[in-house]
């Protein structure tokens, strides 16, 4: 059933249905019109696919790529097949075809995958293309000129709660709280209802001992930390009168008066907790079917979305003339502790098409041999090239395993091999604090990752302070934060300035002091900050300055797994692959020793020439650690 507010939303792209009178004829109207509308971007697509990019990937991702805006897709596919690479080409293809940057909507899970995706769009823009996509589109007589690569950078990928929030803002959501900011409230609300208690305006009939009982209850709750409120978000009122006031009667209606002061305070506070935002994003896209403009939704990571990010995603592609097109591959799916998980695309967005990819251009075969063995699945992956064999290496200790890993760093390096093609990977940061601190020694780790996002984070206020009226930027709710006119002017005159590091330093100086309220880690970035400072005069725009720390950052890239992921290096080095890490020691039903799986599985995907996995019996053994778990055993996913 075509409704007004659907027809409406047609009519903007010029696909309004006319209305007739019966409801038959229109449905038939619409189907003619509707099969015309796909026999023409069929045609379209299938010029565009023999013309244009014929050559450029499979023929699967091809079909992926070209598929008609108006079906969802599913591009489930193994390590290194080309998930992200496809959907650098259905953006390209969307720009190509006129589509407005601004309507592509390219979402990541993680901050780490977002990072990955900005960064491909500006490999794309700016430096030299990769062979093959080069070869391709010269081949097909196709280049990126100026103006699709001013299209490409324009489309920005966002994190679904990213998204969530500039959905929301214009609805007066003010910004994100975490639960620690909310413990305050918490405590405000606790305190009135205390206060009312003790002047009688609530339950002016209790009785002088329970008035005891439920005022020493109290004063407790008010005393509890930060994570102890979360229970508020996660309990009903029995349950939260049976933790906070146990054995008092009436218990479930004090907590009531507590939680609806702390509503009231929340409202009026105008932060959305994460989970908040992506209900209150769902919910809003539920109501305003036609309020957002986004045509195409293009997921990466798929298989790491939880139930409210999938629920996102649904009502977009709900969307009359939205198409979602997500990619991901399930045994990737390394987030199930925060919620994460894979279900098919098509159980949320009917008529959903899936794409299987099985061929891995990153991996060697023997690395895909490797792979196989630790993913365990039917399907099994195909490497189109030949290498060697990944290296399995024993050390007696973390120290030996770390030297090693820093030298073999450093012979690389001295080998010419770029800085960026070199990664050592390990499951917890724990992990591989023995190889930063080796590294370091050796000057080969410049910035750790921390500093880096640092330094993005401020190059990115930097780009966007130059254009502070955008409607996506939080430029003008931080206007509206800063505590004075002193402030506000500070401000504007730094938008004003032409030289990169004058806005840096004005930045600097309001954002971090401002937002981050300077707890001793922010402290300690901005230490590591002042060591960039004089390199930033080189640069005048902060794209340049992003583009040459990326190759700069002085080191080898050191990360855990979970940032590994959906990174490529031509040499990488994964350590710390024993038992009690790989799995980790607390993994132990089945659900999570999967995810572990997984995670290894990742690890050993990373590679394009060489893979070098290290291990040492772990001397540690942690306080959930199990007796099933043997910490003197290489990993049981490598035996
Ligand atoms: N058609 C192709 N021909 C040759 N190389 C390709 C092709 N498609 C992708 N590649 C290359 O294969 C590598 C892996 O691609 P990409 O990162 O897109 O894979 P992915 O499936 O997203 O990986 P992951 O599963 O790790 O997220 C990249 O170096 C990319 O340039």
């Amino acid at each position: 059933m075509i409704t007004k507010s659907m027809n409406e939303a047609l009519k903007g792209r010029n696909m309004a249905i006319e209305s007739t009178t019966s409801t038959s004829a229109r449905h038939s109207h619409a189907l003619k019109r509707n099969r015309a509308m796909r026999k023409r971007v069929n045609r379209h697509a299938e010029s565009f696919h023999d013309k244009r990019f014929a050559m450029d990937c499979t023929e699967k991702e091809v079909d992926a790529i070209v598929c008609s805006p108006h079906k969802h897709v599913e591009v489930m596919a193994v390590a290194g097949s080309g998930k992200t690479h496809t959907l650098m080409m259905r953006i390209l293809y969307l720009i190509v075809n006129k589509v407005d940057p601004e309507k592509i909507l390219l979402l990541g899970f993680t901050n780490a995958s977002v990072d990955n995706l900005n960064d491909r769009i500006r490999e794309w823009c700016d430096a030299p293309l990769a062979e093959h996509t080069q070869r391709a589109l010269e081949r097909n007589g196709l280049s990126l000129n100026a103006q699709i690569r001013k299209g490409l950078i324009r489309v920005q990928a966002k994190t679904v709660h990213g998204f969530a929030l500039n959905l929301l803002r214009p609805q007066g959501c003010k910004g994100i709280a975490t639960h620690a900011e909310r413990h305050p409230l918490f405590k405000h609300a606790v305190d009135s209802v205390l206060r009312r208690l003790e002047s009688k305006t609530v339950w002016p009939r209790m009785g002088a001992s329970l008035r005891q009982t439920v005022r020493n209850h109290l004063t407790e709750l008010g005393k509890l930390g930060a994570n102890k409120t979360e229970a508020i978000y996660e309990m009903d009122a029995t349950e939260l009168a049976q933790l906070w006031l146990p054995g008092v009667d009436h218990g479930e209606r004090i907590v009531a008066k507590v939680v609806e002061a702390f509503n009231t305070l929340c409202t009026t506070d105008g932060k959305f907790t994460y989970d908040e935002l992506l209900i209150g994003a769902s919910e809003y896209l539920k109501k305003h079917r036609t309020a957002h403009d986004v045509t195409h939704v293009l997921v990466d990571e798929y298989q790491d979305c939880d139930s409210a990010q999938r629920n996102v995603i649904r009502n977009l592609g709900l969307f009359a003339g939205c198409s979602v097109m997500a990619v991901g591959d399930p045994d990737q799916a390394i987030f199930g502790f925060s919620g994460g998980g894979y279900k098919p695309l098509k159980n949320l967005l009917k008529g959903s098409v899936n794409y299987p990819l099985s061929v891995s251009f990153r991996l060697t075969k023997p690395m895909a041999d490797l792979a196989n063995a630790v993913r365990k699945s039917d399907a099994s992956i195909q490497a189109l090239r030949g290498g060697s064999k990944p290296k399995t290496l024993r050390f007696p200790s973390e120290q030996s395993q770390a030297n090693f890993a820093a030298s073999w760093a450093e012979r690389l390096l001295n080998q010419e091999v770029p800085k960026n093609q070199v990664a050592v990977i390990g499951r917890t940061h724990a992990s591989l604090k023995m190889l930063r601190r080796a590294l370091l020694k050796k000057g080969l780790l410049g910035f750790d990752l921390k500093t880096l996002v640092a330094l993005k984070k401020v190059l990115h206020a930097c780009e966007m302070i130059s254009r502070p009226t955008s409607t996506n930027s939080w430029m003008p709710n931080w206007l509206g934060t800063l505590a004075n006119d002193h402030q506000k002017k500070q401000l504007r005159n730094a938008a004003k300035a032409h030289c990169m590091m004058s806005r840096f330093r004005i930045l600097r100086q309001l954002y971090w002091r401002t937002q981050c309220a300077m707890n001793d880690a922010e402290k300690t970035i901005l230490k590591d900050l002042e060591l960039v400072e004089p390199l930033l005069n080189a640069f005048e725009t902060p794209l340049q300055a992003w583009c040459h720390f990326k190759s700069f950052d002085g080191g080898v890239s050191v990360m855990t797994v979970h940032a590994a992921k959906g990174k490529e290096w031509d040499h990488v080095m994964v350590i710390g692959a024993v038992d009690g890490l790989m799995p980790i020691q607390y993994a132990i039903d089945q659900k999570r020793l999967k995810e572990e799986r997984n995670v290894m599985y990742v690890a050993v995907t990373r590679a394009r020439v060489n893979l070098t996995i290290l291990w040492c019996p772990m001397t540690h053994v942690g306080r959930f650690a199990k007796q099933s778990v043997e910490l003197n055993q290489i990993s049981r996913f490598l035996r």
